[in-house]
Parts: C-alpha cells; sequence; structure tokens
C-alpha cells in the first residue's frame, strides 16, 4: 500500500512537527512554509492529510488557521491533536551567555514568552517567523547576537543549544492542531486512544439583533449538547459582521443535530460542519 501523503506547517523542528512524528508513523511527510499553503496543499489534493496548529492554551486560537478554513478552503477537521509544549531559548554554542540583540520566533511562540522576554531580554528586537522551526534555521545561518524560541527538536535539527529551558509563562501550556482531508480517508493514527469526540460548526447570524446569539446558545443548551468552545470572527465584510465557531464535546449524530440544524437555519442562521473528529491527548 502506498503511504499516504501528510502534510505539515515546517520546516523541520516546529511543533506540529513534533506533533506529526508523535501520531503517525507511516506517510510520505511534505513540509509547508506557511498555514495557507499547506491548507492549500490539501484542498488541491496534492496530499491527502494536513496538520496545522488550531489553538493554543496560553494565547489561544490560531487565526489564520480558523480564518483560512473558513474563507478560503474546503477541507474538514479529522482529528484532533493535543500537545505539550515547552518553549527554550535556543542559540549558537557562543551565545550561551552574553547579551542577546535579536530574538527570532512564531508570533504565538513570543507571546507565550511574554513576561520571560520582559524580564530578561528587554532591548532584545523580536522578530516574527512563519514558525519556531524557521526561526531556528534562521538562528542557525546569523553570526550575530540571536537566538531563537522554539522547542528540542528544532535545536536538535539546527544544531542550536539551549540557553534557557522552558520559557513558557505559564504552566499547562498545550497546543491543538487540526488534522485536516479534503475527503474522509482511513487514519493510520499510532497506538493513540481518542479522548473525546468532538465537532466543531461555524454559525452565521442573519443579522444583528437583540437575543440572536442567546438563541443559537439555546439550540445547542435544551438538548444538553456542551460547548467546549466559542469564538467570534470577523466576516471581514465591515466593523461588527461576525460569525461564530462553536466546538461540540460530542460527535455529529443523526438526532441532535440535525435538531439544531433546523432550529438555527429557521432563525434565519446558516450552519456548517466544519468537521466532527476524535481528540487525542499526547
Ligand atoms: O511554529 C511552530 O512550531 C508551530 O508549529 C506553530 C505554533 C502555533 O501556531 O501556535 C504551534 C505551537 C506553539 O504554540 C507555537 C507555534
Amino acid at each position: 500500500m502506498s503511504h499516504q501523503r501528510i502534510g505539515y506547517l515546517g520546516p523541520k523542528g516546529t511543533f506540529t512537527k513534533m506533533a506529526v512524528n508523535a501520531f503517525f508513523s507511516e506517510g510520505n511527510f511534505i513540509s509547508y512554509e506557511t498555514i495557507p499553503a499547506c491548507l492549500d496543499a490539501v484542498e488541491a489534493g496534492e496530499i491527502q492529510t494536513g496538520v496545522v496548529p488550531l489553538e493554543n492554551a496560553i494565547e489561544g486560537s490560531v487565526h489564520l488557521t480558523t480564518d483560512y478554513m473558513t474563507h478560503h478552503v474546503d477541507v474538514s477537521i479529522v482529528a484532533e491533536l493535543s500537545v505539550p509544549i515547552r518553549q527554550h531559548l535556543l542559540v549558537k554554542k557562543n551565545h550561551l551567555d552574553g547579551e542577546i540583540e535579536h530574538i527570532y520566533s512564531h508570533s504565538h511562540a513570543i507571546a507565550q514568552c511574554q513576561q520571560h522576554l520582559h524580564q530578561h531580554y528587554p532591548d532584545a528586537e523580536l522578530h516574527y517567523t512563519s514558525s519556531t522551526g524557521r526561526a531556528a534555521e534562521l538562528v542557525a545561518e546569523k553570526d550575530g547576537a540571536c537566538a531563537a524560541i522554539g522547542n528540542q527538536l528544532a535545536g536538535k535539527e539546527y544544531g542550536l543549544h539551549i540557553r534557557s529551558e522552558d520559557i513558557h509563562d505559564y504552566e499547562n501550556n498545550h497546543t491543538r492542531f487540526a488534522v485536516v482531508q479534503k475527503t474522509k480517508q482511513t487514519l493510520q493514527i499510532n497506538d493513540f486512544q481518542p479522548s473525546k469526540y468532538k465537532s466543531t460548526v461555524m454559525v452565521t447570524l442573519p443579522k444583528d439583533y437583540a437575543g440572536a446569539l442567546h438563541q443559537v446558545l439555546a439550540a445547542f443548551a435544551w438538548r444538553k449538547m456542551n460547548l467546549s468552545k466559542i469564538e467570534s470572527r470577523p466576516m471581514k465584510t465591515g466593523l461588527g459582521n461576525y460569525f461564530f465557531i462553536i466546538d461540540v464535546d460530542q460527535a455529529y449524530d443523526q438526532i441532535l443535530f440535525p435538531g439544531v440544524e433546523a432550529e438555527l437555519t429557521a432563525l434565519g442562521c446558516s450552519l456548517k460542519l466544519l468537521g466532527t473528529y476524535p481528540s487525542f491527548n499526547l
């Protein structure tokens, strides 16, 4: 059997690649420089499966992922991977001490270490990169007093050393990654049991009126469907226009979900299922 092509936010040494390494042992692994590039490749059928970051416990949603999935591509979430995140300050050997003038990383990683950076490197210039892996790659190429924020794998892949370990500001740092497909295919996930099943829906309200969101939530509430997340995002059609992304703590079924859908349609809302999937914890 030929291996599935599995794309991820790369390059080598990203947290996304760490998640892929932990959950998939079989596949042709293909690195993409950005989240949109990876999602486009899934949509175009270049790869069967894509893995992209979805939400971090400290910094919140990765809006690039949710927005691109709602506005630009038609792909479904087929699994969610929750992974512990440890951020380290990575440097070349000659910068294990002394001043650091430039710090490179992904915006989410920098945000997760804000306090640490403020305390220890208040004068360092921050540079945002497409991923933590890319930051490590850049620092490995540079001669100046530079550091990257990233993981141990990035240090190993790019020959960098850990100058400070665990520099994220809060314990229990985790990131959820979405595994997405265009057409549903079997997923060869290593020996993990799902911790639960979830569904993610996007709800668009007809117009802004009193109690609109309350009515949407009521459709779930009286059916005793537990929601684990609700987020509003701009429609990108003008100030004040939003849609909602709602995570429901259960798999799509043939009774409750169609009931919610019918009720919301009657209210003039539209509902799109972004995926119904097992959730795995590392
Ligand atoms: O840059 C990476 O290594 C990624 O995989 C992206 C990402 C993110 O977008 O949140 C993933 C996990 C960490 O939260 C920091 C960065």
